[in-house]
């Protein structure tokens, strides 16, 4: 059975947009209203955007709502501890971004993302979660997420070619996506946080839309239109 975050990216005619770092109901509401395909919430206790497990639970209830869909982000996860979260909270999918095992992330009921490091140990990591996660996170390998820094963008490009990634790594709006025009056709998506801030955890609602707009810019799996703002 095709899994539905693999069937969402493989249905959707143009990338997918994930909103990450969502900390209220506030913000939970405008990333839906804007047309955010993914809402993002961290559970990382170092990160600004970081949420407790009862606020995971709340929100995850919200978006369900929404009838949008949530992505729980974390760091060195323990599979039943997510298992059970996932569960409470009705999250659709999770994202793993931290020391994780594969073999520990086989068959979940939810979808699966993998973030991976743009830089030079990439390329293991992504053999490694081929065929466990649904696709990949390509974010700057400085942190664990949400450091606002680009990645290369040739770099990131390569791993584009061999498996469904999400680009993310300090987009903004329309600028920020188009930054990575000659390779903007490969990717399944665009992965946002800290450049739609006003301040550390609360988005700034024109960033929001705009990012959203720029990343569902694009036909899938074609070069960019260049009749952009
Ligand atoms: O957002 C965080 O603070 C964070 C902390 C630890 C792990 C992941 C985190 N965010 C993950 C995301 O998916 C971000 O959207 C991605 O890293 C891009 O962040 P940014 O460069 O700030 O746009």
């Amino acid at each position: 059975m095709t899994r539905f975050l693999t069937s969402l990216i493989e249905q959707a005619e143009r990338p997918l947009a994930k909103v990450c770092g969502l900390t209220g109901q506030r913000d939970v509401e405008l990333a839906a209203a804007a047309g955010a395909d993914l809402l993002g919430l961290v559970s990382y206790p170092k990160s600004p955007r970081h949420l407790s497990d009862l606020q995971v639970v709340a929100l995850g209830h919200i978006i369900e709502k929404l009838a949008a869909r949530s992505v729980l982000v974390i760091v060195d996860a323990d599979r039943a501890g997510v298992d059970r979260l996932v569960h409470e909270a009705r999250l659709d999918a999770v994202q793993l971004c931290g020391m994780e095992e594969p073999g520990d992330w086989r068959n979940t009921s939810y979808g699966l993302l993998r973030r991976i490091g743009v830089d030079e140990h990439g390329d293991a990591e992504l053999a490694a979660w081929k065929g466990i996660a649904d696709a990949f996170v390509l974010d700057h390998p400085s942190s664990a997420g949400g450091s606002g820094r680009t990645v290369d963008p040739e770099h990131a490009a390569e791993f584009a070619r061999e498996a469904p990634c999400f680009l993310a790594g300090g987009l903004d709006g329309d600028a920020g996506v188009f930054h990575h025009a000659p390779s903007i056709g490969l990717y399944r998506g665009f992965d946002a946080s800290s450049r739609l801030e006003i301040e550390p955890g609360t988005k700034d609602p024109d960033r929001v839309k705009s990012f959203i707009d720029a990343a569902h810019r694009y036909s899938k799996g074609n070069a960019p239109s260049q009749d952009h703002d």
